[in-house]
């Protein structure tokens, strides 16, 4: 496996809660990583830290074996929007903007003008299931859809990682089913590693490896060979 993000002995604390505790990790390319845990055993803080909004207070998070966690808050920034892609709960389209231009955003803030910006978020329908629902509102999708848009603008940027936290979270489970079958299907063609967090194990399973936390720690590390 060619490893593309590393967390080296991460540490955080919040006043005296211990979030992370030292946690080594790492994913590959076309590689997937699901963090389960209890609820406050540092799996957002996990995921936030490996993705360049959470500073560790000690440790390292290496992107392609150079240091990220130690940049500038505008290079940190820059480094976010280009190469890592995000995808949440819900609620992360912008309303007012057809689906088209929802993933067209992330182009455009990287320059490129917005007729060629929209063409190429155009290209991310039919893959994920979404022909015909290009000029489609927020408002106007289902809440699968809407998901499946949202991981459409993630991936725009062609980036080296996706982050997911809680993707399925807000959907049934047929349609999270679906959605976490597309994210892991779809990043992995484009060559990009996914790290999501999930209280799901139906969903943790579409991933190549479960990495279980409690208390800020790895308490287990699962690999699946037929995924
Ligand atoms: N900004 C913060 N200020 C203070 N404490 C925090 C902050 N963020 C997280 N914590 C604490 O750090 C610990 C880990 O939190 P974290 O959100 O990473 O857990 P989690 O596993 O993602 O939880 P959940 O499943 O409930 O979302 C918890 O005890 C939490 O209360």
């Amino acid at each position: 496996m060619s490893t593309v993000l590393a967390g080296v002995g991460l540490t955080k604390k919040y006043g005296s809660t211990t979030a992370l505790a030292g946690v080594d990790v790492e994913v590959g390319t076309r590689d997937s990583l699901a963090i389960m845990g209890p609820s406050g055993s540092g799996k957002s803080t996990l995921l936030h830290t490996l993705a360049g909004i959470i500073r560790p207070d000690g440790g390292q998070v290496l992107l392609r074996g150079e240091r990220i966690d130690d940049l500038g808050e505008n290079r940190l920034s820059a480094l976010r929007r280009k190469r890592f892609g995000f995808v949440f709960q819900s609620g992360q389209l912008l309303p007012e903007l057809p689906a088209e231009e929802n993933v067209a955003l992330p182009l455009m803030l990287e320059g490129l003008p917005r007729a060629q910006a929209v063409e190429r978020a155009r290209r991310w329908f039919a893959p994920l299931g979404l022909d015909g629902l290009e000029r489609r509102r927020p408002g106007q999708l289902s809440g699968g859809q809407a998901q499946r848009v949202a991981i459409a603008r993630a991936l725009a940027v062609a980036p080296d990682v996706v982050f997911a936290d809680e993707p399925t979270g807000a959907l049934d489970q047929a349609t999270g089913t679906e959605v976490v079958r597309l994210l892991t299907s779809v990043t992995r063609e484009q060559g990009a590693a996914l790290v999501m967090v999930t209280h799901d194990a139906e969903v943790a399973a579409h991933c190549d490896r479960i990495l279980q936390v409690r208390d800020g720690r790895i308490t287990n590390y699962s690999q699946f060979t037929a995924s």
